[in-house]
């Protein structure tokens, strides 16, 4: 037998233990210790003890005696990593996988890039293997043939919820809005339908085409200003066009792309790219209380971004709350998130304000939040009864206008920037790409002569080289669930509320299924030299019930902006030596991306 109140002898620092269980979840003080083992399970896992049980310690005397308790703190330390390596060696269904470390997990084995890891650990242990995140069991599927379920169309799916810390999304109401967090099934059919809707419909993806347009040619005058500054020409009686210059084409895509939402989200002009031009240059160029405004808005959806990542490893509430520095970075994000939601509410309620006497027809519907406004008065978007739809509420908005700087920004831009990259790496690819585009959009083609269905039919080519890009560089590079029932999996029975994670980019490079893997060959996705089939084993936009919703979207990006900077420029990496730079812990964003550009001669 084993007495906790022996612990806490020093009446000094006696407290009530009982007073650790709220809910009635007393337990007798007397613990015999190894038939007690579950009890010291749900005792350590359960964050309402834990959060109770530190709070005691900070407000108690007991800190203040540290030294004479520190023989406490060492025994509960044995029992935790005792239980630890109990429950560990008596888990059931083990699967292969690294023995993990009590506290961190396979962390100190992962390093500090996840995604290089996850292929060690395929090589090691098989194309489904298990790993600890701190304390959490992490499943992997590393092959095609392992992640039917995970993109199954059916609704039944025990795989529906996205395994994303659900703590630290309730504690936000995110798990409720929005798509991409969202848990609730209700909610996330109401919201992706009309994303879907918004997303498919050929007024907003032309309107998107001519916003692409129109911000390309603010861009190029940015880089011509660059370049006859760089050139030392008189600012005022310059050059009109590029003749060489070398710019981070990142930098300048992240810009573009995070305008291109704000600008189709709210119909506002955005500042972005004019705000980088500001940073580069001597001349300053647009009114810089826009800009300002512009950027603060803009710093603060990508704190927010951060803000997901950070509630996503973090899932103790009591270490993002009490823990230095986390707890500084907690503050910080919570700060920022209040932040945004005002501004966010601002603008709904300002054009709601303004859209209220106006009737559809006359509206600008190629504004994305125009088109969620009125989705009720949409006469193409019935409910189930036929009836009009619901409209979407204050917090809907929010959650789906989120959804865009969440997983349409960083997305496009890093796949654009790669397939740059890999183009410039590859002349013949460039030769061939060149040729394609200047059949279908010739150079004396006027630019309202792009339209919307030659960029998406026409280009059989270029599509393959994003397939072949997506292939080798897949961001999200990895599609978490969280399982809903026991099922199996390549034999293996996996119980409920594992998490079990798709690794597309493993898949996408497994050598039973790619020739020569880590080449980059677009000519594989024609369809005359490789069976269509498989495009069904390229997981680029996920699969299934959530799958992507933004692919058409990101299609038509990528495909615009390329074929107006391929048309008009040559385009070269400044050093063919260098990678790009790729990987960061969890994503493979490009960071930079070194080009130089030259206005094309007539050939
Ligand atoms: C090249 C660009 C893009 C790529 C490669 C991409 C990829 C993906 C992938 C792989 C998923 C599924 C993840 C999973 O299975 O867990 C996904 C989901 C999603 N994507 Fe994209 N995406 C891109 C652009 C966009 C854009 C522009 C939007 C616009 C809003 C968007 C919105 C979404 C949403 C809302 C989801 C969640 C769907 C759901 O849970 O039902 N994506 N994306």
């Amino acid at each position: 037998m084993f007495n906790i109140s022996a612990l806490f002898t020093n009446s000094a620092t006696m407290f009530n233990i009982s007073a650790l269980f709220t809910n009635n979840e007393s337990i007798p003080l007397q613990i015999p210790i190894v038939n007690n083992l579950t009890i010291l399970n749900n005792l350590f896992i359960n964050s309402k003890f834990m959060n109770n049980f530190s709070n005691l310690f900070i407000n108690s005397r007991f800190i203040n005696n540290l030294p004479q308790n520190l023989d406490v703190l060492l025994i509960l330390f044995i029992i935790y990593i005792f239980r630890f390596y109990f429950i560990y060696f008596t888990r059931p269904n083990p699967l292969p996988g690294p023995i993990p470390l009590p506290i961190i997990g396979n962390l100190f084995q992962i390093g500090f890039c996840l995604l290089n890891s996850v292929k060690k650990f395929q090589l090691k242990y098989g194309d489904i293997f298990e790993l600890y995140m701190f304390s959490e069991r992490n499943i992997w599927l590393c092959n095609p043939s392992l992640v039917d379920k995970l993109f199954t169309n059916s609704t039944k799916t025990n795989f529906f919820c996205r395994a994303l810390s659900t703590n630290g999304f309730k504690e936000l109401g995110m798990d409720k809005v929005g798509i991409v967090f969202n848990r609730d099934f209700d909610s996330w059919k109401y919201n992706r339908r009309i994303l879907n809707y918004t997303l498919t419909n050929v007024k907003v993806l032309k309107g998107y085409m001519e916003a692409v347009k129109k911000l390309f040619i603010e861009i190029e005058g940015y880089w011509i200003d660059l370049n006859n500054e760089n050139n030392n020409n008189n600012h005022n009686n310059n050059s009109k066009d590029i003749n060489e210059f070398v710019l981070d084409f990142s930098q300048w895509m992240r810009r573009f792309i995070t305008d291109l939402a704000l600008n189709m989200n709210f119909g506002d002009h955005a500042f972005s790219m004019a705000g980088y031009f500001n940073s580069l240059s001597k001349y300053k160029k647009n009114p810089t209380h826009e800009i300002i405004e512009s950027e603060k808005f803009i710093k603060s959806l990508v704190t927010w971004v951060k803000h997901m990542i950070f509630m996503t490893f973090c899932p103790s509430n009591f270490i993002r709350r009490y823990v230095p520095p986390l707890c500084f970075f907690h503050l910080k994000f919570q700060w920022n998130y209040n932040w945004l939601t005002n501004e966010f509410s601002r603008i709904i309620q300002k054009r709601t304000q303004e859209i209220e006497n106006v009737s559809l027809d006359k509206l600008n519907t190629h504004d994305v939040l125009d088109t969620l406004l009125t989705v009720n008065k949409a006469q193409d978007l019935k409910g189930s009864n036929g009836k009009a739809i619901k409209p979407m509420d204050e917090r809907e908005i929010f959650g789906v206008l989120l959804e865009f700087f969440v997983a349409g920004v960083e997305t496009v831009l890093s796949l654009t920037c790669f397939i740059v990259y890999y183009v410039c790496k590859h002349p013949s690819v460039k030769e061939k790409l060149i040729q394609e585009i200047d059949s279908v959009f010739p150079a004396t083609l006027p630019l309202s002569d792009i339209t919307y269905e030659k960029l998406m039919n026409n280009l059989p080519y270029f599509d393959a080289i994003i397939k072949e890009t997506s292939r080798l560089k897949t961001n999200p590079p990895i599609n978490p669930r969280e399982l809903y029932e026991q099922d199996e999996i390549g034999g293996y029975i996996i119980s409920k509320g594992s998490t079990v994670i798709a690794c597309a980019d493993a898949i996408h490079l497994h050598k039973n299924y790619w020739e020569n893997p880590n080449e980059f060959i677009p000519e594989r996705f024609l369809s005359n030299n490789y069976p269509l089939s498989m495009s069904q084993k390229l997981f680029t936009f996920g699969g299934g019930l959530r799958g992507c919703v933004g692919k058409q979207l990101a299609m038509l990006e990528m495909k615009t902006i390329l074929v107006l900077l391929f048309r008009k420029y040559d385009v070269d990496l400044v050093n063919h030596n260098l990678d790009a730079k790729d990987k960061t812990y969890l994503l493979n964003s490009c960071n930079s991306l070194m080009v130089r550009l030259k206005i094309r001669k007539e050939e």
